[in-house]
């Protein structure tokens, strides 16, 4: 299985957005750090997330960034990306394995550790866990779980975890002291006015 990248950029499925603007913006900087997921809203198309996501691998091609593809594993699989990633209302981690194949990226959601342990014993390679702070970005969000969530879930798994929900730069340190390997972002770049010096600054906090 390939190393993982630690910055995570999710599409901005936000209605007014241009997420291949942002990809191009960051991935110069980023180049292998970066681990792109390809988000849509839930109406969308296969066409059209097949369509983005096809995109998407094309432009991480050339800076040997991953591209991921969230919830809908036949379209990661038809574009060629390197995984996928689910949460509850998903395939279960176990079948999202089977769809993918073994050597596969698979991103599980966590919130919690005896979810994030089920979930990797079912083949998770990966875990997003949040929310840790609060974000506008995605509606139906339990309260924030914090570094302290992050931290207990850390504890209990031998994968890389990804913190998401409302990060900046300004939190990775303390997502790092918590057991973070990495996080996962929307608007820290997709809102910011310079997106490539976001994606510097983030990797900075990250240490990359
Ligand atoms: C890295 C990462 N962590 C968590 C999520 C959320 O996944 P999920 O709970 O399935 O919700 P949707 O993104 O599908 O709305 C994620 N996508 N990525
Ligand atoms: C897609 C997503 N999933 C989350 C979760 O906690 O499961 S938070 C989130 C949105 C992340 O966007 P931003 O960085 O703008 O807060
Ligand atoms: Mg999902």
């Amino acid at each position: 299985m390939p190393s993982l990248g630690r910055l995570h950029l999710i599409t901005d499925t936000r209605p007014g957005r241009d997420p291949l603007a942002v990809l191009r913006a960051a991935l110069p900087v980023a180049r292998a750090e970066l681990v792109v997921q390809v988000r849509v809203t839930d109406d969308a198309t296969d066409r059209e997330a097949y369509d983005l996501a096809r995109r998407v691998v094309a432009l991480c091609a050339r800076y040997d960034a991953t591209c991921l593809v969230n919830d809908r594993l036949h379209v990661a699989l038809a574009v060629g990306a390197a995984g996928g990633h689910v949460g509850a209302d998903d395939l279960p981690a176990g079948a999202a394995r089977r769809v993918l194949g073994a050597t596969a990226v698979l991103g599980a959601t966590a919130r919690e550790p005896g979810t994030a342990a089920e979930a990797v014993a079912a083949g998770a390679s990966y875990l997003g866990v949040g929310p840790c702070n609060a974000t506008s970005t995605k509606d139906g969000l339990p309260a924030p779980i914090g570094p302290a969530g992050v931290r207990a879930v850390a504890a209990a798994v031998n994968v890389p975890v990804v913190a998401i929900g409302g990060v900046t730069a300004a939190d990775v340190p303390a997502l790092l002291a918590a057991g973070a390997y990495g996080v996962a972002v929307v608007g820290a770049l997709s809102g910011a006015a310079d997106p490539a010096r976001a994606t510097a600054e983030l990797l900075g906090a990250l240490g990359c």
